[in-house]
């Protein structure tokens, strides 16, 4: 390489003396020295090819390129290797870059030196950045030719891989919604729409049983990092969740909780929207990798249940705030059929795109078809249920910053026999104003426990009476 630069530069030289030699010479004069000089490059220019494969040869060293551009197109692995060299050389850099674009979280550092050393399962390798006269830019890979089969074997799609993985932390995860199918027509509306994510939710807050949560936890990462596993068991590398349970019990909390802990993009699926299954299938095709495909209330959206009525989603209302002023169209019929949705699961699903997490919420986890539950589409059936002693004291925790208290003891065993939402747990110990302690809050949750359990009492009563009445009907009938 060095030799290269040396004899570019010497060309350089000859070539501007012949410029120069053009004005000040004679005629005859300038014919005679330009030849010579001529001569001088073709030796020169056959001397250097010849000495570039004579280095070639006896160099033990092999360099491999790789271009911004290959055939016109933009080189995605030459962008994974820059994000992984960038990531690398900021730890000891002393001069870097920061820009920010709109699709990254944060600010990215990059460094600003051309040279970076590398060194993989104990080989050494060395990284340089070229630029072009036009502004393009070659990264150029240069090892031991002993090294070879490391690096082409494995080295190269490590740092591709790495890559990757740094810019999909450093991505900035997006809600989609799609537009209803009638406007797709158009050329400036696309398929789904979408506003950034920037839900706070998290695992940490989640208030749940501590074993359960712990349980997804494991399984969510697991699935994140079985890409090996996936392929190996010969499997599409997707997962089905379903969650169910009463209102306000943290649904819809859990799936952004979820896109947060694996830095994925939810798409909101609104059934209601789409006129039939090609559409989904349309839909689907269009989604991105690494991404949580979100049906809410599943049972009022299929057409097989019967109840067809729309009901807002958490996520429509999430992208309404932070997009005002866009119209909603809403379609009160969907002709998406249960056949549908499963082929959208299983079928076409599985040969498009991976790493992908479906989820359906409903509340109403009788009304489901089983086909649509069964074991290997949703593959965990997790239930969020009214609130536990545990889950209350994470949420003491998260809103009062509280880990006992005096008043802990009777909640407990009101929380054991009343039914309550942490929805309306958390709306209790939310200090509305500042000057409201603790204490306070606390006092209100227990009353408001007292009153349920008097009416969950109450209402008890009335179905037993109910049911007696009906036994003692039966028993007049049959004598
Ligand atoms: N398990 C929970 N942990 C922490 N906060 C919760 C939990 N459940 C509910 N909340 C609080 O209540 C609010 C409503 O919860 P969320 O929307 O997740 O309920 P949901 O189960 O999706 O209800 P729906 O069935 O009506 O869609 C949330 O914004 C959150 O503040
Ligand atoms: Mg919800």
């Amino acid at each position: 390489m060095m030799m290269g630069d040396t004899f570019g530069s010497s060309f350089a030289n000859l070539f501007f003396l012949c410029a120069t030699i053009q004005q000040i010479f004679p005629n005859d004069l300038k014919i005679a020295i330009n030849e010579f000089l001529i001569s001088t490059i073709q030796q020169l220019s056959f001397f250097q090819r010849f000495s570039d494969r004579f280095i070639n040869f006896f160099s033990p060293y092999v360099v491999i390129t790789f271009c911004e551009y290959e055939d016109y197109r933009y080189n995605h692995a030459f962008a994974a290797i820059e994000t992984y060299l960038g990531a690398k050389a900021t730890d000891k850099a002393k001069h870097l870059r920061a820009s920010q674009n709109k699709d990254s979280k944060g600010l990215v550092l990059k460094r600003d030196e051309t040279r970076v050393q590398d060194e993989y399962e104990g080989i050494r390798v060395w990284w340089e950045t070229e630029t072009d006269s036009i502004g393009f830019i070659t990264l150029k890979l240069t090892f031991h030719r002993r090294s070879r089969d490391i690096v082409t074997n494995s080295y190269i799609k490590y740092v591709v891989e790495e890559g990757k993985s740094i810019e999909d932390k450093n991505k900035k995860m997006k809600l989609f919604t799609n537009n209803p199918s009638s406007h797709w027509g158009s050329s400036k509306t696309s398929l789904w729409r979408y506003i950034d994510f920037e839900h706070p939710a998290n695992f940490d807050t989640l208030a749940l049983e501590p074993k359960k949560k712990e349980e997804i936890l494991n399984d969510l990462v697991a699935f994140s990092n079985g890409k090996d596993y996936y392929k190996k068991i010969g499997k599409a590398w997707k997962r089905g969740y379903l969650l169910y349970g009463p209102p306000g019990t943290g649904k819809s909390t859990m799936i952004a909780a979820m896109a947060n802990l694996l830095n994925y993009s939810i798409y909101d699926l609104e059934l209601t929207a789409i006129q039939n299954n090609s559409e989904l299938r349309k839909l689907l095709t269009a989604t991105s990798n690494k991404s949580i495909i979100v049906i809410e209330d599943i049972d009022c959206s299929l057409v097989l249940t019967g109840n067809r009525k729309k009901k807002e989603s958490y996520w429509t209302r999430l992208r309404k705030d932070g997009q005002q002023g866009e119209e909603e169209e809403e379609e009160d019929k969907s002709f998406v059929t249960l056949s549908g949705l499963l082929n959208f699961i299983d079928g076409i699903w599985s040969a498009c795109g991976q790493e992908r997490i479906i989820v359906f919420t409903t509340n109403h986890l009788a009304k489901l078809d089983p086909a649509l539950i069964r074991r290997g589409r949703m593959d965990m059936n997790i239930e969020l249920s009214y609130c536990t002693f545990e889950a209350f004291k994470i949420l003491a925790k998260n809103y009062l910053d509280l880990d006992s208290h005096p008043l802990f003891e009777k909640i407990e065993s009101l929380i054991k026999e009343t039914k309550i939402a942490p929805a309306d747990v958390a709306e209790k110990l939310m200090k509305k104003n500042r000057e409201i302690d603790a204490d306070e809050s606390l006092e209100d949750l227990v009353q408001a426990l007292e009153r349920r359990k008097m009416i969950q009492r109450d209402q008890v009563d009335e179905h037993k009476d109910k049911k007696s009445y009906k036994q003692l009907k039966a028993f007049r009938m049959l004598f």
